[in-house]
């Protein structure tokens, strides 16, 4: 882009033709000649803005990102005028009402977040801008996993170690280059990762940006022997492998005591001998490490599994873009250390359980953000497409669906704080006996909300909606992908089932 040159109105007006077409937007003059007949929108409609201003066009149809993209177009400025579309920059606060939580909004103040939080949001929000969102961008269409290079800078940061939680893996270790110490992590930092890392609008590859890992690590950390907790704590937040969960089956799903995949000890007791299918596994295409439920005769156990002979994996198609990793996992003899099983023999479902709040919160956190996203989408659409001569937004029908998105995204944040403030009281082990019924709930009324924005979103879209390319890319992502939610970590109907049996568990003895 050069805004050197400037031209006048009358320089601009003659190239109104195929051979020299120009046109200005946004005060600035664009060369379209070598682009008009490769336009996604066709030829005839540059054809016919040609040396012209067509900035009310180019923005009832398009976002200043396309702007940038094709910046090469531009050969100068028109003169003495100023241009009035605002151009964001890395780390950028939007502006557009209800986009950002309100502790982000200069008018409000919340009790939750300090200075710490707020530097960890600013310098998380120019890392996801500059380095995640456009690799995030190339590889949900391309449907390759995340690069070395990202996991690698991820490592450096210590954002890795940021998405297993706070805990004792932080200590000594510092957060963006001093933005903070891991002493200091509590959940709403935790809360922040998630929520900036989001921003990146690719739900495949947010699934593929260590997802396995935030889920499956933890039961590592927390049941490990102490040398196999260290070599594999070292391996996976230094970045040099990866790790996933590997519980649901064809056979068993929310239903985990019916898991099939058995191991058997050898004659010796020096291994585990496992054979069996495990389906879904997020990450599973790529992954090092597999934290696998199996069944050990007297009852399941969680079994730490190398990819070694025998281990094999199969990409899943799903509705979503294979930058996920979703596998297949085939064992097949696979013979694993007795060393490697997480916690007690027979007791597995507690080391899968203990880490279930958790998923389901991190879970939540992500989705109460992409829904906020589409809530901004839509107030920009609203705002610039015109319909009828008037502005979308000047429609009641439209204002009565912003509203409803509105209100439901603010309830999701606000409960999401209000649970989140609980787990930064409380150890482990009190939000396992205290929180899993509260967090079951929220994650099923926050995937019902965002349910309900897909819907209205995908109305307010219309047919944009549909395309997973242009203005409606957002919607039909979100549309397509968000119903995953009210599955991941627990389905949203036996969770919040869980949490009426685990209150009617309190209920008085006597009768009220
Ligand atoms: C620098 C100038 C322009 C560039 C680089 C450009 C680029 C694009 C791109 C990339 C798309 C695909 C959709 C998207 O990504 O948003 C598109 C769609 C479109 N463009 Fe342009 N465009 C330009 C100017 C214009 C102008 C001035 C008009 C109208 C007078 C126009 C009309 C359209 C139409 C009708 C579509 C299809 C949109 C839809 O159905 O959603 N474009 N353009």
């Amino acid at each position: 882009m050069t805004l050197n040159q400037t031209f006048s109105l009358a320089d601009v007006a003659p190239h109104n033709t195929s051979e020299s077409l120009w046109c200005i937007i946004d005060s600035r003059v664009y060369d379209l000649t070598d682009f008009f007949e490769s336009h996604p929108g066709g030829e005839f409609v540059l054809l016919q803005v040609g040396g012209k201003d067509a900035t009310t066009d180019f923005y009832s149809l398009h976002r200043q990102a396309v702007l940038e993209k094709y910046g090469s177009l531009c050969i100068g400025a028109v003169e003495n005028e100023e241009a009035q579309v605002i151009r964001p920059h890395p780390g950028d606060l939007s502006i557009v009402p209800y986009a950002e939580p309100a502790w982000l909004t200069p008018q409000f103040e919340s009790p939750y977040y300090n200075e710490s939080h707020r530097r960890l949001q600013k310098a998380m929000r120019v890392f996801t801008d500059t380095w995640v969102t456009p690799e995030a961008q190339e590889k949900e269409i391309s449907g390759e996993r995340i690069s070395l290079g990202l996991i690698q800078r991820m490592a450096d940061a210590n954002i890795l170690g940021m998405r297993v939680g706070p805990g004792p893996h932080l200590h000594g270790r510092s957060i963006l280059n001093g933005v903070l110490c891991g002493e200091d992590v509590d959940y709403f930092h935790d809360l922040i990762v998630s929520q900036e890392l989001v921003r990146a609008t690719a739900r495949g590859f947010w699934d593929g940006n260590m997802v396995g890992m935030t889920i499956s690590l933890t039961a590592v950390l927390q049941h490990a022997s102490p040398d196999l907790k260290e070599e594999v704590q070292r391996d996976c937040l230094s970045g040099k492998k990866t790790i996933c969960l590997a519980v649901s089956e064809a056979f068993a799903g929310s239903d985990v005591a019916n898991i099939r995949t058995a191991a058997e000890k050898t004659r010796d007791g020096q291994f585990y001998v496992v054979n069996g299918t495990k389906k879904w596994i997020t990450n599973g295409t790529w992954c090092d490490y597999f934290v696998t439920a199996v069944n050990t005769g007297n009852g399941l156990s969680v079994l730490l599994i190398h990819r070694s002979e025998g281990l094999a994996t199969k990409a899943i198609k799903t509705s979503y873009s294979p930058a996920a990793g979703t596998a297949f996992v085939t064992f097949d003899d696979v013979k694993v250390p007795v060393r490697n099983l997480l916690g007690e023999e027979g007791k597995g479902l507690k080391v899968i359980l203990s880490n279930f709040n958790h998923e389901r919160w991190m879970v939540t956190c992500a989705g109460v953000r992409m829904s906020r996203i589409v809530v901004e989408e839509c107030m920009k659409w609203s705002n610039q497409r015109l319909v009828f001569g008037k502005r979308l937004a000047e429609q009641p029908v439209i204002r009565a669906k912003l509203a409803k998105m509105i209100s439901l995204v603010e309830a999701m944040q606000a409960w999401l704080e209000h649970t989140t403030f609980q787990m930064t009281r409380m150890s482990h082990a009190s939000q396992n006996e205290h929180l899993a019924g509260p967090i079951g709930l929220l994650k099923m009324y926050c995937s019902r909300c965002a349910h309900e924005i897909a819907e209205l979103a995908v109305h307010v879209f219309g047919g944009r909606s549909l395309t997973q390319t242009g203005m409606g890319s957002v919607i039909e992502m979100f549309h397509r992908t968000t119903e995953f939610d009210a599955i991941l970590g627990g389905s949203e109907d036996i969770i919040g089932d869980m949490a009426v049996r685990k209150a009617m568990k309190r209920f008085p003895k006597s009768m009220l």
